[in-house]
């Protein structure tokens, strides 16, 4: 097996950012892509973490530290409302979001509490307990199951003496090894720096990580390191000088990307986003129903770059297809802010196909988990076409119960191909029509006005007459102005 170190641990927060054609493009790249997703998956297997970086970590930020050494985990949760089954399932998901992030988890942990302690999350006899797991089971990390205040993580980070992070660092984490497109990476890394930065204790304490005799040396660049200051205060000022760079590159980037979709919607191309909860299947179905080859994982947030697909009705309408990042329950509140940009292509769909595991223990809760951050994000009030994946390995009777819940749903297999003709079908009747009604004849040495009609429009009606083709049909607003000379007189 070979081993590369991950790209974080060359982390410069000077270097320049390199500029890359953008990712998303409305067709032309079907040719590719089943060569992409492969590449892909093999080049994020060659990525996973090394062990016994210790020594090279002298000079590094404390954002640094946090990203690069999360490895052998013990996790802990706190159960505080619901069953005590929801708190098992939440630190099943946290210990699948740990083992994504590449870490090995050795041991879970879950007290039962009013609400978490507010020095240490957990109760203060719980934490010399995990702190004997830390040290029976040789642990470097504790993560906690919630977001955890900076002097939570700094209280049990002393009592413990490993390094503590928390579920929304996990996720975060997951997210900046994963993103691929340039906007997605300046993305994560900014929520990433925002998250941290609130909660940087600076070296010392227990952890002992000094700059030591390194300071003022390299890594800080020219003038970043005047006599007297401290690490924490150079580390925080490297931060703040690249979240300011990253927001400048983004509002860039974010142009760039709103030029395109104006140019989308000025074509009047349909737009379907497929949505759901991380691992539901959603770009398994992407697949099946486009035939494109996009990666397929059984990880949480294989996707994070959106993926635009272009695909055809039966009748030859245009229309796209977007697979998107997955949601997950407490997606951190900095992450949907970064990604708002991206977020608002779902929002800007015309219509939702909403993927659920019907499979999984709790889709329901997923549902409603996805649903809500739709709402967040302006997207509540699109048609959406809920497909309840999985189905070839869901219990039959959770799949009925899921169906009074969800009448109107589509039971799919993403991996038999079961259901997915009907599931076309429905996005195809939910996409809107095309809001101009003609009715043309087209001379027959304009064929490409004809073949446009199919591929933006609905035909009504077509028949062949002796000076051209007759045909009744609703276009978008630009091709009923190139129809206009040939509008049929009765
Ligand atoms: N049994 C079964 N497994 C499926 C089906 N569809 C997808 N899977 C599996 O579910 C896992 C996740 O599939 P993906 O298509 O990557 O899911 P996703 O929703 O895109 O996941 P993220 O991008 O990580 O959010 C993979 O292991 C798939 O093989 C299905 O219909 N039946
Ligand atoms: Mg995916």
């Amino acid at each position: 097996m070979t081993i590369t170190p991950r790209p974080t641990s060359t982390y410069d927060p000077y270097a320049d950012i390199t500029v890359a054609p953008p990712d998303v493009e409305v067709g032309g790249e079907e040719n590719d892509a089943g060569t992409t997703g492969e590449f892909e998956l093999d080049e994020r297997h060659s990525l996973r973490r090394v062990a016994g970086l210790s020594t090279e970590l002298e000079d590094v930020t404390e954002v640094e530290y946090r990203r690069l050494r999360l490895e052998r985990v013990v996790l802990v949760g706190v159960w505080s409302d619901g069953s005590a089954d929801g708190a098992e399932t939440s630190l099943a998901e946290l210990a699948a979001l740990t083992s994504t992030a590449g870490s090995q988890v050795l041991e879970g942990l879950i007290q039962r509490r009013q609400k978490p302690d507010p020095a240490t999350f957990i109760g203060s006899g719980k934490v010399d307990e995990l702190r004997d797991v830390v040290l029976t089971t040789g642990a470097d990390t504790v993560v906690c199951d919630g977001e955890l205040s900076a002097s939570q993580l700094r209280n049990l980070e002393d009592r413990v003496g490993i390094k503590v992070v928390d579920r929304t660092m996990v996720i975060l984490d997951i997210f900046a090894q994963h993103a691929q497109s340039r906007e997605g990476k300046a993305q994560v890394e900014l929520a990433q720096l925002e998250y941290m930065s609130q909660r940087l204790r600076g070296w010392g304490g227990s952890l002992s990580r000094q700059a030591g005799g390194r300071a003022g040396g390299a890594g800080g660049g020219v003038g970043t390191r005047g006599p007297g200051e401290t690490k924490l205060e150079t580390d925080r000022r490297r931060i703040h000088a690249r979240m300011s760079r990253l927001r400048r590159d983004l509002a860039g980037m974010r142009k760039s990307r709103e030029t395109k979709r104006a140019d989308r919607r000025r074509h009047a191309v349909p737009a379907v986003s497929i949505v759901g909860y991380t691992n539901a299947g959603k770009s398994s179905l992407l697949n099946r129903l486009t035939g494109a080859g996009v990666l397929v994982e059984d990880a949480l947030f294989a996707t994070l770059d959106p993926t635009v697909r272009r695909a055809q009705t039966g009748d030859g309408r245009v229309y796209t297809l977007a697979d998107t990042v997955g949601f997950v329950r407490h997606l951190p509140h900095e992450l949907v802010e970064s990604f708002r940009s991206t977020l608002e292509e779902v929002a800007e769909a015309d219509v939702l196909v909403h993927v659920v595991d019907g499979s999984h223990p709790d889709p329901e809760g997923q549902l409603s988990a996805v649903r809500g951050v739709l709402a967040d994000i302006g997207a509540g009030d699109i048609p959406e076409v809920v497909a309840v994946n999985k189905a070839d390995a869901a219990d039959p009777m959770a799949l009925a119960r899921l169906l009074r819940h969800e009448p109107h749903a589509v039971t799919v297999s993403a991996r038999s191909g079961d259901g997915v003709d009907k599931l076309r079908a429905i996005v195809e009747s939910e996409l809107p029509h095309p809001p101009v009604e003609v009715d043309a004849l087209v001379p027959y040495q304009h064929g490409e006005l004809v073949s446009r009609v199919h591929t933006a429009g609905e035909v009504v009606s077509l028949t062949h007459e002796a000076a051209g083709t007759r045909l009744r049909a609703n276009v978008p607003e630009d091709l009923a102005a190139a129809l206009a000379p040939y509008a049929a007189r009765e």
